[in-house]
């Protein structure tokens, strides 16, 4: 990380949506279910006290590229997102809070996701602008995602981000998920034949859970 150029660092989408209790329920379930979850390892939760803490929350979803929306090739230049998985990033950003956090310059991940700029969905008219991020100090995810909590007004105990990542670089954001004393929960899934992590936190004052 330390090596990285300051401009490598960017969330690239994002949209805004209200959603009642239910679907919001139903919505993480399925993103989960999407992103073809088939193992949670952990023993201190479940997807169900996931998806049941998520009710009456905002979710905020916060996606790696590389090993998570993409598999891991030998060629960076041929890490394509699935159409499947195209589809569930744009599904996933019509319903909640969607940001692309990636270690790849935004040119690049642009090339890959193929979201356009302004993009309006029809269930529920929503807007997703995609937003260049670039905060002062870019030096690694967790300082994305302390940006994108405080500039869009998310450090609020009905936002539950959803993070999923699968490498070093995401620890640095689910490290922040902590401090910010979300209660959060790791589970270590398989996207494919791909490990990743999947970290969920729901802010309640002053408690923090530690995890395995
Ligand atoms: O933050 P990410 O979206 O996970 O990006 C991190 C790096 O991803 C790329 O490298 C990784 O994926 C390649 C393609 O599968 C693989 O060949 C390489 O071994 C992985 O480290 C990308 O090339 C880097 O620039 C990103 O920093």
């Amino acid at each position: 990380m330390a090596n990285r150029a300051k401009d490598e660092m960017y969330a690239v989408g994002w949209c805004h949506a209200d959603i009642d209790n239910t679907t919001c329920k139903s919505c993480v379930t399925d993103a989960l279910r999407k992103v073809k979850v088939t193992q949670c390892t952990s023993t201190l939760v479940s997807f169900d006290e996931i998806t049941s803490n998520a009710q009456g929350k905002k979710i905020a979803l916060f996606l790696d590229y590389d090993g998570t929306l993409s598999p891991i090739v030998n060629n960076p230049e041929m890490a394509f997102m699935s159409p499947e998985m195209r589809g569930t990033v744009r599904d996933a950003a019509k319903i909640f809070p969607t940001a692309i956090v990636t270690g790849r310059s935004r040119r690049k991940v642009f090339e890959f996701v193929k979201l356009v700029e302004r993009y309006y969905a029809g269930c529920h008219g929503l807007d997703i602008t995609v937003l260049k991020v670039r905060p002062e100090d870019v030096a690694d995810k967790g300082k994305v995602i302390k940006y994108l909590i405080g500039t869009l007004g998310l450090n609020d105990s009905n936002v539950l981000p959803i993070y999923i990542g699968d490498d070093e670089t995401d620890e640095y954001a689910f490290k922040v998920l902590r401090e910010q004393k979300w209660v959060w929960y790791r589970c270590n899934i398989c996207i494919g034949n791909h490990q990743c992590a999947i970290e969920v936190g729901v802010i309640r004052s002053g408690a923090e859970q530690e995890v395995a």
